[in-house]
């Protein structure tokens, strides 16, 4: 059976550098060797010359290498690469092996766009559900053929659910589509750099050039360069070149267009223009198949569903988390030989757990505080000085320290612009009072509950 697939190897190889590009593939993948497969496992072994080039293999390309392998051998459950010492000692035996065929065949045009995008990061892998269906389905007409309906698209949400992977998707799709297209995707932020740089630099012209040769145009974190005059000014003018040549634009930003701080109308205006679709928080379902397709890539790893249930319940917020503390569980797993179970994930991910917390913040305190003691919000910045008022006043302080990593002065500038040393002495009195105020201490402890959700 691995004499069958060590047959198989060439043929993978040459899908692998047509769909990689000849540049990628050359560097990267053209020194591997097969190596073994194990037919009970599914496990396809590859080899390289060094380790190193065998971790960037696998991080890099290790899905891509999988899916070429089951092209040809369905059966194929994982794909791993060696290299180093194991695969050097192996090399002399494989040497005799013929040279994968696409040495001797025409090289294959490559595709060029493709270059320097991220084959992780495509429309494949980007699980879809009610949370970023709309952003999803934008995205993809984006990197269709026919003309799309809305233009410029703007994708928004909060960090880590997903923006850039659409970008890189979008890219990707339209590369494939149009090979000799023209695709730039830069940073907000890049793009000032880049404009501040042309400026100084006196070479204007080449930037504009550059920018208005884009057949897509990709802007990332758009909030980073808002505010920023004159960059500003540039970026509406790219913005109306690329409308105006009817040439596609996709931009990303934290928060809606009308909640960019500083934006002039007109960029305002042109921003809101096309499409705007926002990416709400991942719901448990996202979240937990978004695990499950990760997993699913690494057959050989074995992660319990409590495990999964821990991972889902925990890291609400945003997919970079919840992929963080996942690849933080399987490299601990990996490195010390441990198996996965639910005491390890508790014990390892508690540092995690505790930062992946939703944030609180003040104003959330002032609000639950004044619930409590049925007072108007705006008494927390108010002078008055009643105990009625001032004790919740008080424990809302307390609150805000213990709950929000804001410091002295800031809590008092959110409570009608107090000195921080009122803060100070609304913390200490709050602290003293809990040890033998058991009705206050029961009060602090319901409002904090009623924060918690
Ligand atoms: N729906 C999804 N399916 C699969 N992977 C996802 C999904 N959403 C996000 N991810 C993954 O989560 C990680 C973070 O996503 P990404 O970098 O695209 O976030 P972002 O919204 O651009 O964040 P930021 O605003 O900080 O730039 C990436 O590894 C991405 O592949």
């Amino acid at each position: 059976m691995s004499g069958d697939a060590a047959m198989l190897w060439p043929r993978v190889a040459e899908g692998l550098r047509r769909d990689l590009g000849a540049r990628t593939f050359d560097h990267w993948l053209k020194p591997v060797r097969f190596g073994d497969y194990c037919a009970l496992s599914g496990v396809v072994t590859l080899e390289t010359q060094s380790r190193f080039s065998a971790n960037w293999i696998n991080e890099r390309f290790g899905d891509r290498l999988e899916l070429a392998w089951r092209q040809h051998l369905p059966d194929v459950r994982g794909v791993t690469v060696r290299g180093g010492a194991v695969a050097d000692a192996r090399a002399a035996t494989l040497s005799s092996q013929p040279l994968p065929a696409f040495e001797a065949s025409p090289p294959i045009a490559a595709n060029p766009a493709l270059l320097g995008f991220d084959p992780r990061q495509s429309f494949d892998r980007f699980v879809v559900a009610r949370s970023n269906i709309l952003a999803a389905n934008a995205a993809r007409r984006m990197a269709m053929v026919e003309v799309p309906q809305f233009n410029p698209l703007y994708l928004c949400s909060g960090t880590g659910q997903g923006k850039t992977h659409l970008l890189q998707a979008i890219a990707q799709d339209y590369a494939a589509l149009h090979p000799t297209a023209t695709i730039i995707l830069m940073s907000a932020e890049k793009f000032m750099l880049e404009f501040v740089g042309a400026m100084r630099g006196g070479d204007m012209m080449a930037f504009k050039a550059r920018l208005r040769a884009a057949d897509l145009l990709l802007l990332d974190d758009l909030q980073f360069v808002i505010g920023k005059n004159s960059t500003q000014e540039e970026l509406l003018h790219t913005i109306d070149d690329q409308m105006t040549a009817g040439k596609r634009l996709v931009v990303t930003a934290d928060r809606p267009p009308a909640m960019l701080d500083g934006v002039e109308a007109r960029l305002l205006s042109r921003l809101s223009g096309g499409l705007v679709a926002d990416i709400e928080a991942p719901e448990d379902d996202l979240r937990e198949r978004i695990i499950r397709q990760r997993l699913a890539a690494m057959p050989m790893v074995e992660v319990p569903d409590p495990v999964v249930a821990y991972l889902v319940k925990h890291f609400t917020r945003n997919i970079r988390e919840l992929e963080g503390a996942l690849n933080k569980l399987l490299a601990y797993a990996a490195l010390t030989g441990t198996v996965i179970d639910l005491a390890l994930a508790e014990d390892r991910l508690a540092e995690n757990v505790r930062s992946a917390r939703p944030r609180i913040t003040i104003d959330e305190i002032q609000r639950a505080v004044c619930a409590h003691y049925r007072l108007d919000k705006s008494e927390m910045a108010s002078k008055r000085r009643v105990r009625a008022i001032a004790r919740p006043r008080q424990v809302a302080m307390y609150l805000a320290k213990e709950l929000t990593p804001r410091s002295y002065p800031e809590i008092g500038r959110r409570f009608g612009g107090r000195d921080h040393s009122t803060v100070i002495h609304a913390v200490r009195t709050v602290e003293a009072l809990r040890v033998h105020d058991s009705e206050l201490d029961a009060e602090i402890a319901a409002i904090r509950r009623s924060l918690n959700g």
